[in-house]
């Protein structure tokens, strides 16, 4: 996934909000990347222009071999059905369904196939085993977001985005779902994009892209903990 001098800006004239400058960054096949920077640098918007949720108002998002700036809306929408994963702080969970419809769903919408196991691989891996019948206010938070999370992961989407996975789960559960994440990069080659504020989450990818009003103005490959806390402070003044 390329990202090429994506500009973003919300509104027009003296109210116009630039929320991304001309972001360029490739995001390799199998490579796990977190997005940090401070409130209202444009994380999201960034993560929502590369998952085609958003439109930029220039510059190009190509997945694979497809510029998703040239997409009819339900060619978008296709797009995102058939290859993309979400992961969003709003579980966007239907409460009518059970743990496992729930899961179950967004595979079942895109008509897709799950191999035989992964269910089961996916659900123990996450901890789901003994949820499985239960609605979604029924569950904790942190089951909730896994529930999100293996939504997400029983197509195998090709990029998997997600924003502040572990925003809403105690030390325990955020280290379950990281580690699986982690899994989904380094087993089956799924490529994730991940917004965070938390740099034990950013610890665990590959590389961090760090965001200040707009642009990218810093990355850290292989990074640890500490380097992490030490870019954001110096970002954070
Ligand atoms: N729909 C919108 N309309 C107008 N301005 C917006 C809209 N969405 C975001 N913005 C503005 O764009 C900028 C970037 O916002 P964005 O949500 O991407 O930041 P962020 O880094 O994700 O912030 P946070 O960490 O607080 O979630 C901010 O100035 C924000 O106010």
């Amino acid at each position: 996934m390329v990202a090429t001098r994506v500009v973003k800006t919300y509104g027009s004239g003296d109210s116009a909000v630039s929320a991304l400058r001309g972001v360029s960054a490739t995001f390799a096949r199998g490579q796990f990347t977190a997005i940090m920077g401070p409130s209202g640098s444009g994380k999201s918007t960034f993560l929502h222009c590369l998952a085609g949720l958003d439109t930029v108002t220039s510059g190009t998002v190509v997945i694979g071999d497809v510029d998703l700036t040239g997409l009819s809306r339900t060619g978008l929408a296709e797009l995102r059905r058939d290859r993309l994963g979400f992961v969003f702080q709003s579980f966007n969970l239907l409460p009518i369904l059970t743990a496992e419809e729930n899961i179950r769903l967004t595979a079942r919408l895109a008509n897709r196939r799950v191999e035989p196991g992964w269910f089961d691989t996916v659900v123990n891996a996450l901890g789901l085993r003994e949820r499985l019948r239960h609605r979604p206010t029924e569950l904790s938070g942190g089951q909730q977001q896994r529930v999100a999370v293996a939504r997400a992961l029983l197509t195998r989407p090709e990029v998997l985005f997600a924003d502040e996975p572990t925003g809403n789960l105690d030390s325990r559960a955020g280290a379950e779902v990281l580690s699986f994440l982690r899994t989904a990069v380094d087993e089956h080659q799924q490529t994730v994009v991940m917004v965070t504020h938390d740099p034990v989450a950013a610890a665990t990818a590959d590389r961090v892209l760090f965001l200040s009003d707009g642009a990218i103005v810093d990355e850290l490959a292989e990074p640890s903990v500490d380097a992490v806390h030490a870019r954001m402070r110096k970002l954070e003044g």
